[in-house]
Order: structure tokens, then sequence, then C-alpha cells
């Protein structure tokens, strides 16, 4: 008789298989001040995991640990983009931001970030706030996007949004031959802390723009604010802005919004906007090409967040993140052209820049412990 119980695994293979392009994810649990959340490790040959924290009423834990994963595998190839000493995680934290957040579930979050020993650093995304980490920080070192009051580079969604507009300025520069912002029309979906200001400083050059957001508050002020400047606003519903005759796509809200649905909508020429993981699958990517309509890589052109917090690690210089960010403009026409010479999707031509670049470097480093630490750590 085998003295090896047999047990069922299959629900664990079922996981192992989710997860088997990463490394670590973390399942938290406190009762005491209601906080569940995924914290997801992709990869870390480049460094310690880093990525923002999301929170979201998701309708299960699947769909929750779905995200998670999608989003640390986008950070991984953002992060090797923008040539930061990071790996690609991300945290998602299952309850709704309007109703369920308290200084203490945010602590409860800084805890388990910390129990990581230095593998995971987090900051904000969609649903979280600066406010929200100021509690988390007091349980971690391991925050990024710190507030400028308690010295650091302050809130990641401005070079996130400047990025965004050097992104769209490259992508005008293809579409029409010069990278003017002014005279062209945008469909923005998401008003919040990036769209809200990619939206501002696209009315300040003179941009006419459809708007949506399910938030009122946000699309009051957007209109209070075209009256102010050359450009002008148009409200529409959620579910017409992906119809709309536009020049360029702007999605700022969340993931997934290149999907069969849309695809048969689209009316523009270009997508570019901050929302990560755009494309559903690979083949919408492929889908768009064959339209001919321009996709500026997600995780290239929202990399302004991640320039900024990566680089507060060696204290905060906002010149310094100003001109990495503005490179953001070269990184998507290189992605263009490459795309073109190699007559592959815009996607494809990013995604193989990033595995050629993680392959070099997987070749010195390996995965991330936290026992030698980063020579870049001023902090401890
Ligand atoms: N904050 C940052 O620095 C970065 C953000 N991103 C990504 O950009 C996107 C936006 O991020 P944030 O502005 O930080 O988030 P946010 O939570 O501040 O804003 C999201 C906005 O989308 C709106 N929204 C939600 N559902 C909608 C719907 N069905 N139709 C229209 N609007 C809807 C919300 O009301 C909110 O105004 C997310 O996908 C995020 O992952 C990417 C890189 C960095
Ligand atoms: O903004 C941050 O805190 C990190 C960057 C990030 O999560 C992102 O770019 O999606």
């Amino acid at each position: 008789m085998s003295l090896v119980k047999k047990t069922s695994i299959t629900e664990d293979f079922t996981l192992f298989e989710k997860m088997s392009e990463h490394e670590q994810v973390v399942f938290c649990n406190d009762p005491a001040t209601g906080l569940k959340a995924i914290i997801a490790i992709h990869d870390t040959t480049l460094g310690p995991a880093l990525g923002g924290c999301r929170m979201q009423p998701y309708n299960s834990v699947e769909e929750a640990l779905e995200d998670a994963l999608r989003l640390s595998k986008g950070m991984s190839y953002k992060c090797a983009a923008s040539d930061v000493d990071f790996g690609g995680g991300k945290a998602v934290i299952i309850g709704d931001p309007q109703k369920d957040k308290s200084p203490e579930l945010f602590r409860a979050f800084g805890q388990f970030v910390d129990s990581l020993g230095g593998r995971f650093y987090t900051g904000t995304d969609m649903g979280t706030n600066m406010e929200d980490f100021i509690h988390a920080m007091k349980e971690t070192n391991c925050i990024v996007g710190v507030p400028e009051a308690y010295g650091g580079g302050g809130d990641s969604s401005i070079p996130t949004a400047m990025g965004v507009l050097y992104g769209i300025k490259a992508t005008n520069k293809m579409l029409f031959g010069k990278d003017d912002l002014g005279g062209v029309t945008y469909a923005i979906q998401g008003l919040g802390k990036v769209g809200y200001k990619v939206a501002e400083g696209l009315l300040e050059e003179g941009a006419h723009l459809f708007v949506t957001d399910i938030n009122e508050q946000s699309l009051q002020m957007i209109q209070e604010k075209a009256k102010e400047t050359p450009g002008s606003v148009t409200v529409v519903a959620s579910d017409e802005i992906y119809s709309r005759e536009a020049d360029v796509f702007v999605p700022c809200a969340f993931g997934g919004v290149v999907n069969d649905e849309t695809m048969k909508q689209f009316k523009v020429k270009a997508i570019a906007g901050s929302a990560n993981n755009q494309l559903l699958t690979e083949e919408h990517g492929r889908q768009l090409a064959d339209k001919g309509i321009l996709y500026a890589p997600d995780y290239i052109i929202n990399s302004g967040g991640l320039i900024q917090v990566a680089d507060e690690l060696y204290g905060v210089n906002k010149e310094r993140v100003l001109a990495k960010t503005k490179h953001i403009y070269d990184a998507i026409l290189e992605v263009y052209q490459q795309a073109e010479l190699d007559r592959v999707t815009t996607m494809e031509a990013a995604n193989r820049m990033c595995e050629q670049r993680m392959a070099a470097r997987g070749r010195r480093n390996s995965f991330y412990t936290s026992s030698v630490k980063p020579k870049w750590d001023i902090r401890n």
C-alpha cells in the first residue's frame, strides 16, 4: 500500500495553470478590516516587482485574479520598455472605492506588502489615491508615488497624463505628418486622475473632445474647464464613445476596450490612451492593424507614472522625470516605424523589443530576493 495519501488537487492545478507565467501570487485576507486583496508578481528578472494597487468591486475572486495576473504581466513589459530596474507586479483590492475604504484597511494592505520583504513595491492605480497610501506607508517602506509633503515625487498621474499627451503627439505625427494636438478630434473614455488631465491638456491646445464618464461631477468639471480654453467638449453616453466619428480614441478608464463588440464600432484612425491592457487579446491588435487603426501600445504610452515612481528611489528630481517622460514621444514613434519595417502589429513590435531586453538582462540577473539590496535604494 502506498504511504502517499492521494488528494484531489485539480483545483490547485487550475490555479497554477492560470499563473504559469508568474513567479508568485499572494492572497491577502484580513477579516478585521475587510481587506481582501491579491498581489501578483509576474517577473523579477529586472529587479523587484513594481505596480500600482487597484481597488474595484470585482464580481468574483476569479475576475480579480485575472486582472492582477494580466496587469502584473503588463508591468514587466512596461518596466522593460522604460528601462527601469524593476520587474512586473500589481495588486488588486476587492471592494468599492466609494464605500469600503478605511485607514485600517490600507494599513493591513501595507503589512501584507511589507511581508514580501522588498519583492513588491506599490502605489496608486484605478480606484486608489495618495491619501490611501499614506496609511499603507506607516506599515512598509515599499510604497512609491509618495506625496511631496512626505518627501516623494507626488501624484504619479501627472507624468502619466503628460506621457499620454506625448504619445498622442507622436500618433498625430504618424497620422497627419505634424504633431500638433489641436485641430484634431478625440473621444475620451474616463475623466479620472489621468483622463481629466489629458482632456485639459488637449482642450488647452484647441482640440474638440467627445467625453464620457460614469461620474457626473467629472463631466460637469470638464465642461466648465472647456469654457476657459480654445477647445470644446461634447458629453456622450458611456456606450456611445466607441462609435464616435473622432480621429483618436483615448481610453483612460479600464482594460479590454478593444474587443469583438467595440471593433465593429470604431470609426477612429488611432487609439492612444492610458488604460492598461486595452487589447482584450493579441488578435484584437491584429484586427486593428487590418482596419488601418494605428495603436499606441498601452504600456509605453502610459509609462509616465512608472517613470516617476521608479525615479523617486534615486531622490526626487522633477526635471529628470520630465526629460524621461518626453522620451515617450520617441519611443512611440520608434515602435510605429519598427512595426512598419517588420510588417507586424505595433504591439508585436513593442513586445519583441521588451522581450529582447529582458532576455539580455536575464543572463546577468535572476529571481529577485531581498537579501541583496538594490543599489539605488537610498532609503535603506
Ligand atoms: N494613475 C496612473 O498614473 C496610471 C493609470 N493607468 C491606467 O489608466 C486608467 C485610468 O487610471 P486613473 O485615472 O488612475 O483611474 P481613476 O480611477 O482615477 O479614473 C478612472 C475613471 O474612469 C471612469 N469610469 C469607470 N467606468 C467607466 C465607464 N464605464 N465609462 C466611462 N468612464 C468610466 C471613472 O469614473 C473614473 O473617473 C486605468 O486603466 C489605469 O490602470 C496606467 C498607468 C498609470
Ligand atoms: O503608478 C504606479 O504607482 C506604478 C505604475 C503602474 O502601476 C502602472 O503604470 O500601471
